[in-house]
């Protein structure tokens, strides 16, 4: 079982860095040169499973946004990025959803990631906000910050439950509910206490 995932929003708002957290632990300060295509694959366990997660990683430049669309029609799920502390990424968030709804299968998995949580000083866009703008969509939402890690694990983690649960029928199972196991990992760890 090996499932698409790709990571998209404005240049600059933490996309590889996001990457690299999840792959290998660790911020490596600095800007990405503008990236297109980069895609790797790791496995994640689910309930024991293990699933094939592979991941691209997609430049937010205007230049590069033909190659972008071409990889949504094979995603099964989107990660879809801002950095709060920028309005301009937020406000694009819902530009990226309708390009999204354009391009993509209807079925995606979509989960809104407001990155950079660390910055805290220099926020621009409140959590809630983020939380608003993501249930008018219907889809999952959580702060993430690539530098200290917090909540990037849970993305891609949510995200696999949520495929594997799709692609997997379980007659017998509730259906995986995307939201209330996130909710319940938050606070499992504690993780928020400081937005
Ligand atoms: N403090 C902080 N800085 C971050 C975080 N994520 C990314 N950055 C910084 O933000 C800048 C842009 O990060 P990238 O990972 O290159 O952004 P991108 O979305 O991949 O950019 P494009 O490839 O141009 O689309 C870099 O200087 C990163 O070090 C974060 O969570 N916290």
């Amino acid at each position: 079982l090996v499932l698409q995932t790709i990571l998209v929003g404005d240049s600059g708002v933490g996309k590889t860095s996001l990457l690299v957290q999840f792959d290998q632990g660790k911020f490596i300060p600095g800007s990405f040169s503008a990236t297109v295509g980069i895609g790797f694959t790791v496995m994640v366990t689910v309930d024991n499973a293990k699933v094939k997660l592979q991941i691209w990683d997609t430049a937010g430049q205007e230049r590069f946004r033909s190659v972008t669309h071409a990889y949504y029609r094979d995603a099964h799920a989107l990660l879809l990025l801002y950095d709060i502390t920028s309005r301009s990424s937020f406000d694009n968030i819902r530009a990226w959803l309708t390009e999204i709804h354009e391009y993509a299968q209807s079925d995606v998995v979509i989960m809104l990631l407001g990155n950079k949580a660390d910055m805290n000083s220099e926020r621009a866009i409140r959590r809630d906000e983020g939380e608003r703008l993501a249930r008018e969509y219907s889809v999952p939402f959580m702060e993430t910050s690539a530098k200290t890690g917090v909540n990037v694990e849970l993305a891609f983690t949510a995200v696999a439950k949520d495929l594997k649960s799709r692609a997997i029928e379980h007659p017998n199972e509730p259906k995986f509910k995307i939201h209330e196991y996130i909710e319940a990992q938050k606070e499992k760890s504690g993780c928020c206490s400081y937005f």
